[in-house]
């Protein structure tokens, strides 16, 4: 059936910004589409017996939420295989974005861990068409040295005039026009506290490329992270996740002498959110595995006497709290694992710590919906949730989560 058009229905939206429909009773995920749309679509895979997936060729009936898309060399009217990739909501009103990423985050939840919530999912300050919040953006090199972004679903560079997600300081410095022989991929950085920076990778080059440290600013603080590390792209993102993390631990639950810890702690933004809101003798130690970033967390967390920086996987660390007669009772963790989740390990060795309460920072709703059942399976209970669209006219979605034992 590769390469078969036909029309369908399109009913729902599904995890990873595709949407469902049926033919002749098989389940087909649709890209492209909005759910409430006819659309016209051709296969890509049919290796599956239980699903296929196909691409929007045209749309039939439009539903009342398409708009034109925001950047023209992503729009439907391109052929698909010609179109811009990481704009995948982009034909979507940004209403109508939320409330689909409000429907995925609800449903896994709801689905995996058998949570009902009335979660929203809340915008943040920038454009209200979505545009221009990506402060970190990576293209990637054609044959030729042309940059691009790949197209949807492929290692296909395709040559753009712009970027509209990009930050505006971003789109100036992106370098279209150049070639760039011999490197795979070109990332373009511009922090809020210090210059940007055009970065040529090549992925064959053996060794780390050279660190450079670079200045963000969230409100007052200044945050050292090396150009390459981790950092939220949106620009108003780490703001959003400080107020959040600080909203959603519990006063009353919170022990300043504890052993508190920020578990994939990157540079500190999240230590430093948990110590500003409870004070300087607040006791909180960051866990990462980037030893670079670990260096950067103990200089951007040196006010608060209490706080330490260590390198390690998570579930090594952890794991290395067995069997001693280290207790993390009255502790409050801030758990923000890379988008597989926190996974059962982890959750075990947490939940045999005893800790007071967890607030997850989670940037896949699948795993953290996954994680969730398995805190639930261990006697623990959502006790709040927010989301936030900290990525524009993408399928992404934000969340953090509280979670408690339960009773
Ligand atoms: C989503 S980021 C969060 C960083 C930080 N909380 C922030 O908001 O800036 C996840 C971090 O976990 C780190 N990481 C990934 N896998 C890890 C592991 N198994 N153990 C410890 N850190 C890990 C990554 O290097 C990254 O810095």
């Amino acid at each position: 059936m590769l390469g078969a058009e036909f029309e369908v229905d399109v009913t729902n939206i599904a995890h990873g910004g595709i949407s469902v429909a049926r033919h002749e009773g098989r389940v087909v995920f649709v890209a492209d589409a909005i759910p409430g749309e006819r659309v016209l679509v051709r296969v890509t895979d049919d290796a599956k017996k239980s699903f296929w997936r196909a691409e929007t060729v045209s749309v039939v009936s439009p539903s009342e939420h398409r708009q034109p898309h925001v950047w023209a060399e992503a729009s439907v009217d391109r052929a698909p295989e010609r179109r811009a990739g990481g704009a995948e909501f982009g034909h979507i009103a940004p209403g109508h974005q939320r409330e689909l990423k409000r429907q995925v985050l609800a449903d896994a939840l709801q689905r995996m861990a058998g949570v009902d919530s009335d979660v929203r999912v809340e915008a943040i300050d920038g454009e209200p068409d979505g545009t221009g919040w990506r402060t970190r953006l990576r293209l990637h090199v054609a044959k030729d040295g042309t940059l691009g972004p790949f197209a949807a679903r492929s290692h296909t560079v395709i040559p753009v005039d712009s970027v509209p997600l990009a930050s505006p300081e971003v789109a100036r410095l992106t370098p279209l026009d150049e070639r760039f022989n011999g490197a795979t991929h070109v990332d373009i950085v511009a922090p809020s506290g210090s210059n940007a920076f055009v970065l040529a990778g090549d992925s064959t080059s053996k060794g780390r490329p050279k660190p450079h440290r670079v200045t963000e600013l969230v409100g007052e603080r200044e945050f050292a992270v090396d150009v390459r590390g981790f950092w939220q792209v949106h620009h108003g993102a780490a703001q959003t996740l400080t107020s959040a993390v600080q909203d959603a631990i519990d006063g009353d639950l919170f022990d300043p002498r504890a052993s508190n810890h920020d578990l994939y702690g990157g540079v500190g933004l999240l230590a430093a959110a948990v110590a500003d809101r409870f004070g300087p003798t607040t006791r909180i130690t960051t866990v990462e595995s980037d030893a670079l970033a670990t260096d950067h967390a103990a200089s951007n967390l040196v006010e608060w006497l209490g706080s330490q920086a260590v390198t390690s996987r998570v579930d090594r660390y952890l794991q290395g709290l067995r069997g001693s007669a280290t207790s993390w009772r009255g502790a409050t963790v801030v758990l923000d694992p890379p988008r597989s989740g926190a996974g059962k390990e982890v959750v075990d060795h947490l939940v045999g710590l005893e800790p007071a309460q967890i607030v997850y920072v989670a940037c896949d709703p699948v795993a953290l919906a996954r994680d969730v059942a398995l805190l639930r399976e261990r006697g623990w209970e959502l006790s709040r949730l927010r989301a936030f669209d900290l990525f524009p006219n993408t399928h992404h979605v934000e969340a953090v989560a509280t979670l408690v034992p339960a009773g």
